[in-house]
């Protein structure tokens, strides 16, 4: 039922962006194939220097490093309703003065729903919306989640979570491991998250069913006209016996965390009027001092948005997925 498309040994990008389109019911031209929905930030990120005892990158060292990013929701529907998506997400570039660079694509969840880029397609295959129900066929998906309790226990996970209410008030998680070589020598592998200084505060289901399409998106611009949001960025210390390539599983109990400095987003824009729209927030490129782990997630990652992002340049950018009347303007 995967029609052949998964190769005997790795996973294509080409393969990976063929799953994305089969999932949505055929390509959407001109946006990406993951993410599709999206708003433009920029800000900095001031670092206070205890990162740099895990890491010698010049942008954990104190100081500060200008930030430009996108906030999106997960899918591949640019005309996505915001509040009842399931990934809401963030992406940075990081570029410092001796043209170091970090990219990074983090969701709001701390463990994915798959640890394999061959289970990543096979779930596209599997969770392909029936046009008529809205809802997977529950044989294949059924058959999927047999096969993949650690989808299940994703789902069950996200089943109790809150949806947050703002993107301005999310956690945004690295998911995946990264390797960490401070300047001895020593590596350790890490993951991160940025924790927001607004609390987080949750949608209830009625407030859901009646919130205006583009409801995230309209008020995290709103409220970036008077209010700057931030975020601590902390690196979390893998201990001995933590699974670092698999991210489905979360670590759990106490952890060395350093709190590395402070994210601050004080501009936010619709895709055509910012600079996020055509970067590929490619989470494999790294500046000296931090390099990917053995989580194959992370390569596949690297191939599947280069192939998207070839795609979307080369047919053109659709118009700024949020923050217009489609049903006027004819989305393509
Ligand atoms: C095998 C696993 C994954 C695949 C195949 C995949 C695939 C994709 C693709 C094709 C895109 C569009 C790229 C573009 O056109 O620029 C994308 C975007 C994105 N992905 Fe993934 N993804 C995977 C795992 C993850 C994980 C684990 C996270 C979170 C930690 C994540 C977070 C994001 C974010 C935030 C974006 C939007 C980036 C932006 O705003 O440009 N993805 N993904």
């Amino acid at each position: 039922w995967t029609a052949g498309v998964i190769g005997p040994r790795r996973v294509s990008g080409g393969t990976i962006a063929n799953a994305l389109e089969y999932n949505l019911g055929g390509a959407k031209t001109g946006y990406r194939r993951a993410h599709a929905k999206g708003i433009c930030f920029a800000g900095d990120f001031r670092a206070n220097g205890a990162g740099a005892a895990l890491a010698g990158a010049s942008v954990l060292k104190r100081g500060d490093t200008p930030v430009i990013g996108r906030f999106s929701l997960g899918g591949g529907n640019p005309l996505a309703t915001d509040g009842r998506t399931v990934f809401h997400a963030m992406a940075l570039l990081l570029r410092t003065p001796d043209r170091q660079e970090w990219r990074m694509a983090l969701d709001d969840t701390p463990i994915f729903p798959v640890a394999t880029p061959e289970d990543f397609v096979a779930l596209q295959y599997a969770s392909r919306p029936d046009p008529k129900t809205g809802k997977p066929d529950p044989k294949l998906m059924g058959a999927f989640i047999k096969q993949h309790p650690e989808t299940k226990a994703f789902q069950d996970y996200l089943a109790k979570a809150v949806l947050p209410d703002s993107f301005g008030n999310a956690p945004y998680y690295s998911i995946n491991a990264f390797r960490f070589t401070d300047p001895s020598g020593t590596t350790r592998l890490v993951r991160w998250q940025f924790v927001p200084e607004t609390p987080l505060h949750g949608l209830d289901k009625d407030t859901l069913a009646n919130l205006p399409r583009d409801y995230l998106v309209d008020a995290f611009i709103a409220r970036t006209r008077h209010t700057p949001s931030r975020w601590h960025l902390q690196l979390i210390v893998a201990n001995p016996g933590d699974v670092t390539d698999r991210a489905t599983v979360a670590w759990s109990g106490p952890h060395r965390t350093i709190d590395a400095g402070v994210l601050t987003i004080d501009r936010a824009q619709t895709e055509e009027q910012g600079v996020c729209r055509d970067l590929n927030f490619d989470p494999t490129i790294l500046p000296p001092g931090i390099a990917i782990s053995d989580d194959p997630l992370l390569p596949a990652r690297s191939k599947a948005y280069a192939t998207s992002f070839t795609r979307r340049a080369g047919e053109g950018p659709g118009p700024s997925a949020a923050g217009h009347d489609f049903a006027r303007q004819g989305a393509r």
